[in-house]
């Protein structure tokens, strides 16, 4: 999808130009259930036309920072991901030193830029009073609206569209509404879960915002990679690590592995291959079994695996045998350190997140069941009549049985591996499952 960037110094009326450009759709988001709206990234809809429209959200509020090396990466880093940037200004008092250092950073970076006078409530002020000014700023005509006051704001939106377009990006598509993958990066200590974390930042195309509030020791942190959205939560632990300080025991509690858990859609669960799987690893999976979130293990440090070009089934096998109750998780060797397979952490991030969020029909779950039950043979006396799937997040199975007292571990068992067999992998997801008695 095309995405459009607001960029600008503070107080010209940012937010509220995002805000109004949004509202224009509602309709085809609004109604739509389970999804929460973002304050710094949406839709726009106009005429059938979509694209994305993204707010900087005090990216650019400290000029000094944007010469800080890590701001300009960021910078940098969501102006290479936008299409077209509106800059704006305010229509009102004119530009500053502020605006044209702004200015000149957009030049040198090359993005196509239109140039917004907001606060131009009053026209025919702009026109004598600042726009003539404007044009220093090297990006011709500016267009003057009011956000506040609703002015302009569709020939605007009809210049952003033709803008799009004439970049030759298709508008017509309609847009996929996701929210942020929420990710836990867990395990025993030292296992290398503060470098993973690095080096999953230190991706190209990642891109590190804290969430709003939590800006000098961010607890959870955004990061878009290939314009995705992910917050991994709880990464004050995390980040700490970079400085070389003693950790406290309080930090492994039990409570803090839970929270973070608790938190999170998908949790990375990571080992350190050279010492297997202790039982200290064995009880975080279980609890991220427990809490119903999805999970992907990773095998770390592989790098210090002796003859490791052939020791990836012995490994496999571990996992089977150790882990057999999230065995259903992608399983990745990585070298955090060296940077090894941190893309294919993500790629399994990504598969067991859709797994999570998927939901089957249940005329698909009804034929498996009459495939298999055919020649299965189930504990006397109990029928199960007819299954659906309730929920996701986890994936939740609630299947009619003549006696739910029938249903013991075997037959959860059975039932689970008919749906993932037969039905949808759900690779990466548990699955819950319900009873419900029915005659
Ligand atoms: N007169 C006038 N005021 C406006 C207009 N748009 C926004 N404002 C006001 O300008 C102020 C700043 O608006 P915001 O939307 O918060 O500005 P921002 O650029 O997002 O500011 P930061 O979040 O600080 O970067 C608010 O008091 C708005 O009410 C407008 O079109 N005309
Ligand atoms: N050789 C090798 N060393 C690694 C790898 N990943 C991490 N390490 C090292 O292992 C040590 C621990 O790594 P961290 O990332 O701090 O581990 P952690 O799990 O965050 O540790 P805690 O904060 O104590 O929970 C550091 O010395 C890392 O450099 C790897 O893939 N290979």
């Amino acid at each position: 999808m095309a995405t459009v960037l607001i960029v600008g110094k503070p107080n010209v009326g940012k937010s509220t130009l995002f805000n109004k450009l949004v509202r224009k759709k509602k309709a085809i988001v609004e109604d739509e259930e389970g999804v929460t709206r973002d304050p710094v990234q949406d839709i726009v809809e106009w005429y059938g036309k979509t694209f994305k429209l993204v707010d900087t959200c005090g990216v650019f509020d400290n000029p000094q920072d944007i010469i800080s090396q890590k701001m300009k990466e960021i910078t940098l880093n969501m102006i290479r991901e936008a299409d077209l940037v509106l800059f704006v200004v305010d229509g009102k008092r004119g530009i500053t030193k502020e605006d044209e250092s702004l200015a000149d950073f957009l030049r040198k970076s090359n993005v196509d830029t239109i140039l917004v006078a907001n606060k131009a409530e009053n026209l025919r002020e702009f026109e004598r009073e600042v726009k003539p000014e404007l044009y220093s700023l090297g990006f011709g005509e500016p267009i003057p609206v009011s956000a506040e006051h609703n002015i302009n704001l569709d020939t605007l939106l009809e210049t952003i569209i033709k803008k799009l377009e004439e970049k030759g990006l298709d508008l017509e598509s309609k847009p996929e509404i996701t929210d942020a993958i929420k990710v836990a990066i867990v395990g025993r200590p030292n296992v290398g879960k503060s470098t993973l974390f690095n080096a999953i930042l230190n991706k190209e195309r990642a891109l590190v915002s804290p969430i709003p509030g939590t800006t000098r020791d961010p607890v959870d942190e955004e990061v878009f990679i290939d314009g995705k959205k992910y917050v991994f939560v709880d990464t004050a632990g995390l980040r700490r690590r970079s400085r070389v300080e003693p950790r406290t025991v309080e930090k492994y509690s039990n409570y803090r592995v839970v929270d973070s858990i608790e938190k999170a859609d998908v949790v990375v669960i990571v080992l350190d291959a050279t010492q297997g799987i202790t039982r200290q690893d064995q009880r975080i999976a279980g609890l991220v079994e427990r809490r119903g979130r999805a999970s992907v293990v990773v095998f770390n440090k592989w790098d210090l695996v002796e003859h490791r070009e052939k020791r990836y089934d012995e490994f496999t096998k571990l996992f089977r045998e150790k882990l057999y109750f999230i065995d259903y998780s992608p399983l990745i060797f990585t070298s955090a350190d060296k940077g090894w397979n941190v893309d294919r952490v993500i790629d399994a991030i990504n598969l067991a997140y859709a797994s999570y969020t998927t939901k089957v029909p249940s005329s698909a779950i009804n034929s498996a069941l009459q495939k298999v039950l055919a020649f299965t043979n189930l504990p006397r006396g109990l029928k199960i009549f007819f299954g659906l799937q309730v929920d996701i997040k986890p994936p939740t199975f609630l299947f009619f049985v003549n006696s739910i007292e029938k249903i013991k571990n075997p037959q959860k068992v059975f039932l689970r591996k008919l749906i993932r067999d037969y039905v949808f992998p759900f690779e990466g997801s548990p699955i819950f499952l319900k009873f419900k008695r029915s005659r």
